[in-house]
């Protein structure tokens, strides 16, 4: 498999003088093509941060993202590599999606960024039917707004809007974290059935080992802006070599766990 991402040596600083905080400190790591790639860790270890480098949300303090050989960060300024290729899903549908738009509007949104052109060669708003149906939804939740949904629902939305420029690359930032369990799993089991059908590559953000075991190929652990260990995620999982990725293993969560192995909620 060829690299999609290569991260190399990047450092991200927040804020000035006395308070600046190192989220990321010296990252090195490479994302295949048509891989879930899991980033692992606790809370403010850096694994949002360089969520937001990948998408353009945040600028490299230092060091190098390059995306298929180019550079993705140059001079301060984002360079998409084709518009709509890189998406992200976020944790909480609630916050992230307008509540003030449609269920439409929300899901055509990312292709107005687009040029009439890009947008014909995707299919256009013509997709947003069929994709509708692909993510559980229907045809009359169109002209709805996102109250009216439920946590599951809203986040099938939040993933539809992520699917209509057909992007290549998806960063999924904790995406079913704020989800009750059963429902987790279903969105889990779509995202898994998404990315096989389209050939997607993931960057999958989550602070829970169950669902990074369940989802990814590779995996990076983080802690405090570092990358302690990265290897395949069956090596990783059934013999790890950092004391803070034993840590994390011992607090792997059984319910969800059970729930994803037997399907259950499907
Ligand atoms: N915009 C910001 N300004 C200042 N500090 C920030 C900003 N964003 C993140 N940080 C800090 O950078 C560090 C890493 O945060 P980040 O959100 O990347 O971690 P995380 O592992 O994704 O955590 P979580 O799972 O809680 O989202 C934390 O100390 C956080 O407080």
């Amino acid at each position: 498999m060829n690299e999609l991402i290569q991260i190399q040596q990047v450092q991200k600083r927040y804020g000035k003088g006395k308070k600046t905080v190192t989220a990321v400190q010296e990252a090195n790591l490479s994302i295949l093509q048509g891989e879930a790639f899991g980033l692992v860790g606790e809370s403010g270890s850096g694994k949002s941060t360089i969520g937001k480098m990948l998408i353009g949300l945040e600028d490299p303090t230092s060091g190098n993202i390059s995306y298929l050989g180019s550079p993705l960060w140059k001079k301060g300024r984002f360079q998409n590599p084709r518009a709509g290729e890189i998406q992200i899903v976020f944790q909480d549908p609630q916050s992230s999606l307008d509540p003030r738009m449609t269920v439409r509007d929300i899901i055509l949104e990312p292709l107005y960024a687009l040029s009439r052109s890009e947008r014909q060669a995707r299919g256009g708003p013509s997709r947003l039917h069929s994709l509708m149906k692909r993510v559980g939804l229907k045809e009359e939740h169109l002209s709805r707004y996102p109250h009216e949904f439920s946590g599951g629902q809203r986040q099938r939305i939040a993933i539809a809007r992520a699917l209509i420029t057909d992007p290549s690359f998806i960063v999924l930032d904790e995406p079913t974290s704020a989800l009750d369990v059963s429902v987790q799993a279903q969105v889990l089991n779509l995202l898994k059935e998404l990315k096989k059908e389209r050939n997607l590559t993931y960057l999958f953000i989550s602070h829970n080992m169950a669902v990074i075991r369940y989802m990814c190929d590779r995996v990076a652990v983080m802690s405090r802006g570092e990358i302690v260990e990265t290897g395949p995620s069956r090596s990783l999982f059934e013999n790890p070599n950092h004391l803070y990725t034993r840590t994390l293993l011992s607090s792997l969560p059984s319910i969800l766990d059970s729930c994803i192995d037997t399907g259950k909620g499907g």
